[in-house]
């Protein structure tokens, strides 16, 4: 059995179909991250997932069980963390969780025992006392994860959860989650993050409420036509006005410092580059072939591949 199985499944609001025919499933014991821009319909879909938003048309599965037909004992087996997460500024990290735990029902047996547990997995034990409202941007989250943890559910849902959150932080949160794997839950993620995307076991690509790709991220990287060249040089913007006037059918950008050229003849530019550079005048410190980063397939995926 999948964790999530999903046939068709549609939300409109009005004419606009913000969820549009998605299929896909999930294996239990996962990680699966839901990527696209703002507006794509990730949010829509976890929502529709969790039991709390009817689809317009076609079907969810979570754990087996029908997310419309029975959403409330969906509710047993899952946590849901959303974008705008519910936490009370004015109590304290552990009453917080105490308030989720009596939300969900947990019986006093065993009840400090597991508050423990969750404390110290999301390394919030030295602060359990200090009032949510005066947390760090990370902590919160952390405490958020906490809460949706709280009655040990199968299947977590986390809507962008590392948004604005900072590079250390984020990769607190993401080593807490992968220790989350390690005890079999599903974790199905949303995130503007590519770099986290990469982390994913799978990604699905949604646009405009479509899937348009969903794999293994190094399987995504095949679909980038062509190859990429990174190139160093003295100066990145002459090169790039220079190169993108003599390197017909070649896709030249400026990443930071460097340009990467998109080609379907990654040799023959290797060999033209050098001498074009030279005759300017402009030191040519390094240039190879690169690995596709998921953002560069994204950005060719969504231009239909004409990047
Ligand atoms: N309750 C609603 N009523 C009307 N339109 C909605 C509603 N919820 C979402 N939408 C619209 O549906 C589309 C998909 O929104 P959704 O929030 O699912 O996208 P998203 O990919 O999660 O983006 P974001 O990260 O910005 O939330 C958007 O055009 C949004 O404006």
């Amino acid at each position: 059995m999948d964790a999530i199985k999903t046939d068709n499944l549609t939300k409109r609001f009005d004419a606009l179909p913000a969820v549009d025919g998605l299929t896909l499933t999930v294996a239990k014991g996962e990680l699966f991250g839901l990527v696209g821009s703002d507006g794509a319909g990730k949010t829509t879909t976890m929502r529709m997932l969790a039991g709390i938003m009817e689809p317009t048309s076609g079907d969810a599965w979570v754990m087996g069980r029908h997310a419309a037909r029975e959403a409330e004992s969906i509710k047993e087996e899952i946590g849901y963390m959303s974008q705008r997460f519910g936490l009370y500024p004015d109590l304290t990290v552990l009453e917080n969780i105490h308030f989720y735990a009596d939300i969900y029902g947990l019986p006093q047996k065993g009840r400090e025992a597991k508050v423990d547990r969750l404390l110290a997995f999301s390394n919030l034990t030295p602060f359990k006392k200090r009032r949510a409202g005066n947390l760090s941007g990370g902590m919160k989250q952390k405490l958020g994860l906490a809460c949706a943890l709280v009655h040990t559910p199968q299947v977590l849902f986390l809507d962008e959860p590392t948004n604005g959150v900072d590079p250390v932080s984020r990769r607190d949160f993401w080593r807490i989650l992968y220790q989350l794997l390690k005890e079999g839950v599903t974790i199905i993620v949303t995130t503007a993050y590519l770099d986290e995307a990469d982390r994913c076991n799978r990604v699905g690509l949604i646009h405009k409420g479509k899937l348009l790709a969903c794999d293994a991220p190094q399987e995504l990287k095949k679909l980038m036509p062509g190859a990429i060249l990174e190139i160093r040089s003295g100066d990145a913007r002459r090169s790039l006005r220079l190169l993108r006037e003599r390197l017909a059918g070649v896709s030249v950008g400026l990443f930071g410092d460097r340009l990467h050229l998109v080609t379907g003849d990654p040799d023959g530019v290797l060999a033209l580059v050098p001498d074009i550079m030279r005759q300017d005048g402009i030191d040519l410190f390094d240039i190879r072939r690169i690995e596709p980063s998921l953002e560069d397939v994204f950005v060719s995926v969504l231009s239909g591949g004409k990047e």
